[in-house]
C-alpha cells in the first residue's frame, strides 16, 4: 500500500507549520523523520494518518485521499503509535492489545480465536507475554512503549506510523525494537514512518530519509546521502563526523573543535 503526500502544507491559525511537503512511503520501505524540536515530525505524523486535515495538497493511500476513507478503514490500513502517555482508563496490557483488533471487528462482537492468536503471537515475538495481567498504567515508560508497538503489530497495518517510539528505551531496548518494527515490515511487507532524534538509529534502520526543518523537506533520500556532516550542521546547528564502520556504517560524533 503506497502512502503519499503531495505538496501538504499545515497552517495553526496564522502560523504555517508544514509547507510543500512531498513524500512517497511504498510498501517493504522504513522512511525515518528527523529534524529539530518543532520542525514538524509529529505534525507531519498525524497528517499521514488522517488525524489532521492537511490546509493544502492532500494525503492519499493507494491514490485515495484518506479524508474520503471511512476512519474504520483507514484504522484498518495505519497504526499509529504516539508517546506512550498513561490513561484516563485502567486498563490491563491485555486491553490495550485487544484495543488493537477493534478495527477489524464488528461493532459489539467479542474477539475471535484470530484476534487471540494474534495477541498471543505479538506478544510473544514482543516479550510482553508476562506483562498481559499488570496494569498499563503502572508499567515503566519504556515497558509501556513495547506494548503500544505490540497493539500496532496486533493491529496488522499496511503502514505504521512511529512518534520517536525508542523514547524512554535503554539502548538494548532501542535496538530491540527497531528490529522488531523492521522484522515486522520485511514479513508483512507493510511500510513504516519514524520520526526519530538519533541520527545513527536512523542510519541503521531506515532506507530512507526524510530530514525536516522548519516545517519543509530539506533531504529526501537514502541514510548516506541525507545524515551528511553538512545536513547536520546546517538543520541542528552541530558540527559532526560521520565514520563509515562495519556493520553501523554511519556514526555522528563530536568533531573536534
Ligand atoms: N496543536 C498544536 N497547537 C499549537 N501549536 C502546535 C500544535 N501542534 C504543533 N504545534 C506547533 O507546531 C510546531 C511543530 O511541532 P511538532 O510537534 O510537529 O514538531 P516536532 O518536530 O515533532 O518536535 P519535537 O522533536 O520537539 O517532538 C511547533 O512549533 C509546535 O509548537
Amino acid at each position: 500500500m503506497n502512502l503519499q503526500a503531495c505538496e501538504v502544507g499545515w497552517d495553526l491559525g496564522r502560523r504555517t507549520i508544514l509547507s510543500g511537503v512531498n513524500i512517497d512511503v511504498a510498501p517493504g520501505e522504513i522512511v525515518g523523520l528527523i529534524g529539530p524540536n518543532g520542525s514538524g515530525k509529529s505534525s507531519l505524523l498525524r497528517l499521514l494518518a488522517g488525524l489532521r486535515r492537511p490546509t493544502r495538497g492532500t494525503v492519499s493511500l493507494d491514490g485515495v485521499a484518506i479524508g474520503a476513507l471511512p476512519r474504520r478503514a483507514v484504522a484498518q490500513r495505519i497504526a499509529v503509535v504516539e508517546q506512550a502517555a498513561v490513561t484516563d482508563q485502567n486498563p490491563t496490557v491485555l486491553d490495550v492489545l485487544e484495543l488493537g483488533r477493534t478495527p477489524h471487528r464488528r461493532s459489539w462482537s467479542a474477539g475471535s480465536r484470530r484476534d487471540a492468536e494474534i495477541i498471543g503471537a505479538v506478544s510473544r515475538d514482543t516479550e510482553i507475554e508476562s506483562l498481559l495481567d499488570a496494569q498499563y498504567n503502572a508499567l515503566s515508560g519504556g515497558e509501556r512503549q513495547r506494548v503500544q508497538i505490540a497493539r500496532a503489530f496486533v493491529q496488522e497495518p499496511r503502514v505504521m506510523l512511529l512518534d520517536e517510539p525508542t523514547n524512554h528505551l535503554d539502548i538494548k531496548y532501542q535496538l530491540s525494537l527497531l528490529e522488531l518494527v523492521s522484522a515486522h515490515v520485511r514479513r508483512t511487507d507493510a511500510s513504516a514512518v519514524i520520526a526519530l532524534h538519533d541520527l545513527n538509529l536512523a542510519a541503521m534502520f531506515c532506507d530512507r530519509v526524510v530530514v525536516l526543518a522548519d516545517g519543509r523537506v530539506i533531504e529526501n533520500g537514502t541514510p548516506d546521502r541525507t545524515i551528511t556532516a553538512e545536513t547536520v550542521d546546517a538543520v541542528f546547528g552541530v558540527r559532526a563526523r560521520i565514520v563509515e564502520d562495519d556493520g553501523v556504517w554511519v556514526r555522528v560524533g563530536r568533531r573536534q573543535p
